[in-house]
């Protein structure tokens, strides 16, 4: 196989109390790659569309994890990534990590899958570093492993896969801002307060648990987030007022999506993601700001092979 196109998905960071740790793969938005073998060595960004991204390998993120990977594999021939871009850059649903991974996963297809997914992960990292200066693999892990994924420690790299329940639906707003990652993450405190920290601790121990069991009250009571959502949710607008509307038309519970301004809500069923959909709409419409909202089922597989 010369060539191979991809389904690369969006993806949800943190899911409210596990900053760094945490994320969910979406079913309904993702870019698309084609990744072609070459005889020139070397990693060639050939096509970028949807979002005007830098074309030098070293200097956007799909670029910088393949030739991560490709230092590593060392082939003698080349590759060249062509860029679909549904996932606006700075939404806070893994469009950084959804090109990182998906060109090595791509490459790894076309070298005849010598890499597994922690590995994969690893290299993706390497891209995912560029966009938000520091490495940190909560994106990349379910876009590659699909479903929920915690990871357990980034050096060296452990990834946990986390059963997903079945009806088990997210809905997003994304308010038409940009937040650069590097820059939500710059705001955060260096600290944390021990009451705060036994919280957040409990909490990742008790979604993690509602996901094994199914148990959607243990998931509800398990969504909060009291380090980072404070500090993070004053930078996007009617943050506050999103939550209740999605709380009142019967979400699981809602927070920021990785470094926002996406907001994210867990939901038990497809009717009611839908209702909680219509209830937020409603927040924004209200005002002078665009948005998109989007309902997902969680991605159980992760990257799609498009074609061969
Ligand atoms: N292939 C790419 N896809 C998306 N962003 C990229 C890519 N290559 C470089 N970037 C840069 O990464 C930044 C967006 O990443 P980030 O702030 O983490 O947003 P997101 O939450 O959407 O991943 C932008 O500055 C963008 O120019
Ligand atoms: N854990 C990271 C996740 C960033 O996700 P993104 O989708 O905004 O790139 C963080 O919260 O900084």
């Amino acid at each position: 196989m010369n060539e191979i196109r991809i389904f690369s998905p969006a993806t949800v960071a943190n899911v409210s109390c596990g900053f760094d740790v945490l994320g969910f793969c979406l079913d309904s938005v993702g870019d698309e790659m084609v990744i072609r073998k070459t005889d020139k060595k070397g990693i060639y960004i050939t096509k970028i569309e949807g979002y005007d991204l830098p074309y030098e390998a070293e200097k956007n993120v799909a670029g910088v994890s393949a030739l991560a990977m490709y230092a590593d594999a060392k082939p003698d021939f080349g590759f060249e990534i062509e860029i679909y871009k549904n996932i606006k850059p700075g939404s806070g649903v893994g469009s950084s990590s959804a090109s990182a991974a998906g060109s090595v996963f791509g490459m790894n297809v076309l070298l005849g899958n010598p890499y597994n997914n922690t590995e994969l992960s690893y290299f993706a990292m390497k891209g995912e570093a560029l966009a938000s200066q520091s490495e940190h693999a909560d994106n990349i892990a379910p876009a590659l492993f699909g479903g929920f994924t915690l990871v357990k420690s980034v050096s060296p790299l452990e990834i946990l896969e986390i059963p997903t329940p079945n009806n088990l639906y997210a809905t997003i707003i994304h308010p038409q801002i940009e937040i650069k990652t590097s820059e939500a993450r710059a705001i955060l405190p260096k600290d944390v307060a021990l009451k705060d920290a036994i919280l957040q601790w409990a909490n990742v121990g008790s979604l993690i648990h509602g996901l094994h069991t199914n148990n959607y009250g243990l998931i509800e009571r398990s969504l909060h987030d009291a380090i980072v959502e404070p500090h993070r949710s004053k930078l996007i607008p009617l943050y506050q007022d999103v939550k209740a509307a999605a709380k009142t038309a019967g979400a699981l519970g809602s927070g920021i999506s990785g470094s926002g301004p996406s907001i994210f809500s867990l939901c038990e069923g497809i009717n009611t993601a839908k209702s909680v959909e219509q209830a937020i709409r409603k927040v924004y419409a209200n005002s002078d700001i665009e948005f998109d909202t989007y309902v997902s089922k969680i991605n159980a597989e992760g990257m799609k092979i498009l074609n061969n």
